[in-house]
């Protein structure tokens, strides 16, 4: 495994080309870029955590990585919307996925923390592709120890701060209470975006609140500019390095019908790939997109966003300062 800053001054190697291997062809790398064995470094790397063991309804996510890479072939080089060609000035490569004990929920998320932070410790940035919400826990640890607390912004249908299920502090709606405990996002610079649905009780948002999160509820789209939206996001991030977290339960089932715990009233894609385009020029120092069950798939519709999500972050990290 090779690992560098962006320092380095070797063209990077792209995407296969489309235009002369058919898109549909080959191997079902994230965006047809290539594996990180392939590279003698990389700025950025796209991997796969196909851990679904901390579910709470449907399961499935474990096959989220290879759905959401087989999804992601249509991406082409150049991105109008932040005006940039992500792989063109970063060596943005795949990283496969991450393997780690199924059986052991506490044994898998050290070895996920421990495989994640190989990927960053050089400098480099991840972009994960879940794998149920349970990683988000450890993968906050991994760029804790590369940057310390993270302003995190998490955009889910769910808080994912609840204490335990079953008695089981290790699930996927329990991964940011364990990270406010271990003090790995900043109080008062956080923020859950795209909340609703039914809860366990009226305490529960009190109990979040506690925490140091601002709420976004979902319903707030319906009334407000999503200008408005994205500027108390960027006032509440500030100059934290921002970690951002997405579960594709945050789309409404119609724009992500693929996801374990879906609850109807969510955001259209558009909304939520605005909203990330919304942080350029922010210190992006990871993300994670998770959830995504592609047995409910239909027409790749969840994985064909969850892929165009990926390709944004990465837009945002070729646009880094
Ligand atoms: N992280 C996700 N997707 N869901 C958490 C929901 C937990 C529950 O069943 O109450
Ligand atoms: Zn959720
Ligand atoms: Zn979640």
């Amino acid at each position: 495994m090779t690992n560098s800053t962006r320092s380095s001054t070797t063209t990077p190697v792209g995407q296969v080309d489309g235009l002369s291997i058919p898109r549909y062809a080959g191997h079902s790398t994230f965006a047809r870029l290539p594996r990180i064995e392939d590279v003698p470094r990389h700025d950025v790397a796209v991997v796969g955590v196909p851990f679904d063991t901390g579910v709470t309804y449907r399961p499935g996510a474990r096959f989220g990585p290879a759905h959401i890479r087989q999804s992601s072939r249509l991406l082409r080089p150049y991105n109008p919307a932040l005006d940039v060609e992500p792989f063109a000035h970063q060596q943005v490569a795949d990283a496969g996925d991450i393997a780690f004990n199924p059986f052991d929920i506490e044994a898998a998320i050290t070895q996920i923390e421990h495989n994640a932070y190989e990927l960053i410790r050089n400098g480099a940035t991840l972009v994960t592709l879940g794998g149920d919400h349970t990683i988000a826990y450890p993968l906050l640890k991994a760029v804790n120890r590369v940057h310390g607390p993270v302003a995190l912004v998490h955009f889910d249908a769910h808080l994912d701060t609840w204490d335990t299920y079953f008695d089981t502090p290790l699930t996927h709606g329990t991964p940011f209470r364990r990270a406010a405990e271990d003090g790995l996002f900043v109080h008062g610079h956080s923020a859950h975006v795209g909340i609703r649905g039914s809860l366990y009780s009226s305490n529960d948002l009190a109990a979040d609140a506690e925490l140091g999160f601002q709420i976004i509820h979902c319903r707030e789209f319906q009334r407000r500019p999503i200008d408005a939206i994205i500027e108390q996001l960027r006032n509440t991030i500030g100059e934290t390095p921002l970690y951002v977290s997405v579960d594709i339960d945050v789309l409404d089932p119609a724009h992500a019908p693929a996801t374990g715990t879906p609850e109807a009233g969510g955001m259209t894609s558009r909304e939520l790939l605005d909203i990330v385009r919304g942080f350029d020029g922010l210190n992006l120092v990871g993300a994670d997109i998770v959830e995504v069950s592609p047995a409910y798939d239909h027409a790749e519709i969840t994985g064909v966003a969850a892929a165009n999500l990926a390709y944004e972050f990465v837009s945002l990290l070729a646009k880094r300062p």
